[in-house]
C-alpha cells in the first residue's frame, strides 16, 4: 500500500486520547513485521489539572507528530513525559519535543532512565524513576500507577494504570503490527492471527517474564488495553489475556528449550536472533532468549544448564566480541554438556572475529552444530531472514530427532495406535508442488494433503506442517501456485523438491518454470496448475490448514492422469 504516513487522532475516555502514528507498509526488515500488514505506534495524552504524554513515537514521525500533537495542546504546558520503554529511534522525537517543552519532566523505569540519559546526552533531565511503588496525580481523578514489566528483550519496559478511565497503558504487551483506520478490536477474531503471530515473535523467547507480568497486571481491573502497536484491546481483552497466559504455558511445557544468547549494540544482531528464534518456536522447541548484557551470570548459568541446546551471536566491535559475550561464552563452556548442541551467528562490518572466535571455541570444546554459522554483514535483508528462520527450524528438529530416537514407544499402546494409524493411512491425496512468492523470497513443497474444499468461489485446502519452511510464505493475503503431478512423469519433480534443502537454498535450481499472473513460479511440467489467493488459515494440531481460492487456472496436458500417493500408514505423508 503506498499510502503515505499519518497520526491518527481519536478520543478513548475522558481527557484521554490516542494519538496513532500510522506506518501502512513494512516498517523494517525485522520478523515480527514479515506479514506486511504495516503497523501502528501509540501514543496518549491524558489532560487532567496537569498533562502527561505517553510514548512519542520514533524519528520518522517526529515531525508530524509533533504538528499533531501542537493541534491538541500548548507543548508549554505539558507536564509529563510517559516512557513504556526507551530506544534510541524515539530520543530523536524527544529531543526535538525537549526544544518546545524543556520543562518536561520524565518519567521511566531504571534501566530506562540509564537509557535515557546515554541517548539524549544532555544535562540537567528531569527524570523520575518509577519502581512500582509510586503514583502520579495528573489531577480530576486520573492517578497513574506503575508496573515494571522487564525483559531481557526490553529490560526497561514499564505499564501504567490508570483506574479513573480503566485503561492499562501496556507498551509492548498484547500488541499486534496491523495498520488501518480500526482504533479498537471490534471484530476482533478476524486478526487473531495477526496478534498469534506477533506473540510468536516478541513475547514467545521471553515467555518466563511475560508470565510474571501477567501476574503483576492481573491486579490491575482494566477496562482497555491502550497498546503501544496497533488496535487497542476492548472487545477481546479477556480472551487475549487467557490467551496470553495459555501461549506463555505451552512455551513452559515443550520437551525441548534453547537457549539463545546473544548481545546487540546497533540492533542487528539482536534481529537476527529474533529470526532464529521464531524458527525455533514454530517447530514447537521454546526459547529462552537471554540478552547478555543486561542478564546476570547466575541467570545465565541456569538457561544453559536447563536447555537441550544453545545459540550465540554476537557483534564483532574493534575487532573483539563485546565484554559480555565473553563471559557468557565463558560460562557456556563451563556449563554445558558435549551432548548439548550448538549454533553461532551474528552480525558484523568487515572483519567478524567475534563469530569466528565462538566458533571456533565450540568447535575446540566438541559441541556439534545445529546449522552453518550464519554471518551477517551489518543490517539482515529479508532472504536473510527467512534464512535465519530456516536455520532455527533445522536446529529444532535436530534437537527433537535427538530426543526422540531416545524415547522408546510403550508395545500395547503402540498396536492400537497402529491400527488407527492404518486406517487414516488409506486416506489418499493428489501430489502436488505448492510454490510461492512474497517480496524477494520463494518456496515450494511438496504436498498431497490438498483437497477441493468449495465450488464457489473455486477453494481447496492444504495442510502445512507447521515448521514447514513454506508456513510462513502462506499467510492471509498471500499468493501460492499448486502444481499438480502428471502420474509416470512425477517422479523427478518429487525428488527434487523431497531432498533437504540448505537454509536459504534456492530450491528451483534446474526446474522448468514460468511466473503465474500472481507472480508465484508454475513449473511447466506438471498436469495442471491453480493459482491461488489464501483465504484464511486454521490452526489444527501440528498442521496449519490453508484455505486458498482460486484465482485462475490451466491444464497443460489434456491426456494426462493426476499423481496419487498409496500408503500404509497415517503417520508419515
Ligand atoms: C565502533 C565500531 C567498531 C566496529 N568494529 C568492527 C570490527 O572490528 N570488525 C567488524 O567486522 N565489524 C566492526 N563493526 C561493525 C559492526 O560489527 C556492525 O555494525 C554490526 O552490524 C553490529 O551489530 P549489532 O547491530 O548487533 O551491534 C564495528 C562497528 C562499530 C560502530
Amino acid at each position: 500500500m503506498n499510502q503515505p504516513r499519518d497520526v491518527q487522532v481519536y478520543p478513548i475516555a475522558p481527557e484521554t486520547t490516542v494519538l496513532r502514528s500510522r506506518t501502512w507498509d513494512r516498517l523494517k526488515f525485522e520478523i515480527e513485521y514479515a506479514l506486511q500488514r504495516g503497523t501502528t505506534a501509540n501514543s496518549y495524552i491524558i489532560q487532567g489539572d496537569k498533562i502527561a504524554l505517553l510514548d512519542p513515537p520514533g524519528e520518522s514521525f517526529t515531525d508530524i507528530f509533533l504538528t499533531k500533537l501542537q493541534e491538541r495542546i500548548d507543548p508549554k504546558l505539558l507536564d509529563y513525559v510517559i516512557l513504556g520503554h526507551v530506544n534510541p529511534n524515539r530520543g530523536v522525537t524527544l529531543k526535538a519535543l525537549l526544544e518546545q517543552a524543556p520543562q518536561v519532566q520524565f518519567v521511566c523505569s531504571n534501566p530506562g532512565a540509564i537509557a535515557l540519559r546515554s541517548i539524549l546526552e544532555l544535562p540537567d533531565l528531569k527524570i523520575t524513576v518509577a519502581r512500582g511503588d509510586e503514583s502520579l496525580d495528573l489531577g480530576r481523578g486520573h492517578v497513574l500507577e506503575f508496573v515494571p514489566t522487564p525483559n531481557s528483550r526490553w529490560p526497561d519496559s514499564l505499564c501504567s494504570y490508570d483506574k479513573e478511565s480503566g485503561i492499562l497503558f501496556t507498551d509492548k504487551l498484547f500488541g499486534i503490527h496491523v495498520c488501518g483506520d480500526q482504533v479498537l478490536d471490534e471484530g476482533w477474531t478476524s486478526i487473531s492471527e495477526d496478534r498469534r503471530y506477533y506473540f510468536d515473535c516478541v513475547m514467545a523467547p521471553h515467555a518466563r517474564q511475560v508470565e510474571k507480568a501477567l501476574d503483576k497486571l492481573a491486579g490491575f481491573e482494566a477496562g482497555l488495553y491502550a497498546t503501544g502497536h496497533g488496535q487497542l484491546v476492548k472487545y477481546g481483552l479477556t480472551s487475549l489475556t487467557q490467551f496470553y497466559r495459555r501461549w506463555c504455558e505451552d512455551q513452559r511445557s515443550q520437551d525441548s528449550t534453547v537457549a539463545l544468547l546473544y548481545a546487540s549494540a546497533y540492533g542487528n544482531t539482536g534481529t537476527v536472533a529474533s529470526a532464529i528464534a521464531r524458527g525455533i518456536t514454530k517447530a514447537g522447541v521454546a526459547v529462552e532468549s537471554i540478552n547478555c548484557e543486561v542478564t546476570e551470570p547466575d541467570e545465565i548459568r541456569a538457561v544453559v544448564e536447563k536447555a537441550d541446546g544453545f545459540i550465540m551471536g554476537s557483534p564483532t566491535l574493534g575487532g573483539h566480541a563485546p565484554t559480555p559475550i565473553q563471559t557468557a561464552l565463558g560460562i557456556v563452556l563451563s556449563t554445558a554438556t558435549k551432548t548439548k548442541l550448538a549454533g553461532v551467528f551474528g552480525s558484523f562490518g568487515w572483519s567478524g572475529e567475534a563469530i569466528d572466535l565462538i566458533e571456533g571455541k565450540f568447535r575446540d570444546a566438541g559441541f556439534q552444530f545445529g546449522f552453518d554459522t550464519i554471518r551477517v554483514k551489518f543490517k539482515p535483508t529479508d532472504a536473510i531472514l527467512k534464512l535465519c528462520e530456516e536455520a532455527g527450524t533445522d536446529f529444532a528438529q535436530a534437537l527433537k530427532k535427538s530426543k526422540k530416537s531416545r524415547t522408546s514407544r510403550q508395545g500395547n499402546i503402540t498396536s492400537q495406535v497402529d491400527r488407527t494409524e492404518q486406517a487414516v493411512g488409506r486416506l489418499i491425496g493428489s501430489l502436488c508442488i505448492v510454490t510461492a512468492h512474497k517480496g524477494e523470497i520463494t518456496g515450494a513443497m511438496l504436498a498431497d494433503w490438498i483437497a477441493q474444499a468449495t465450488f464457489n468461489p473455486p477453494g481447496l485446502t492444504v495442510a502445512v506442517a507447521k515448521d514447514r519452511a513454506m508456513e510462513s510464505l502462506l499467510y492471509q493475503g498471500d499468493k501460492f501456485v499448486v502444481n499438480i503431478l502428471e502420474e509416470g512423469r512425477h517422479l523427478g519433480l518429487m525428488k527434487h523438491f523431497l531432498k533437504p534443502f540448505a537454509p536459504g537454498e534456492d530450491r528451483f535450481a534446474g526446474v522448468a518454470t514460468q511466473d503465474g499472473d500472481n507472480g508465484c513460479p508454475i513449473l511447466t511440467d506438471s498436469l495442471s496448475y491453480l493459482e491461488c489467493t489464501v483465504e484464511n488459515r486454521l490452526e489444527c494440531g501440528d498442521h496449519w490448514l490453508v484455505y486458498g481460492v482460486v484465482t485462475n487456472g490451466k491444464l497443460l496436458k489434456s491426456d494426462g492422469v493426476t499423481a496419487v500417493h498409496h500408503r500404509k500408514s497415517g503417520n508419515h505423508y
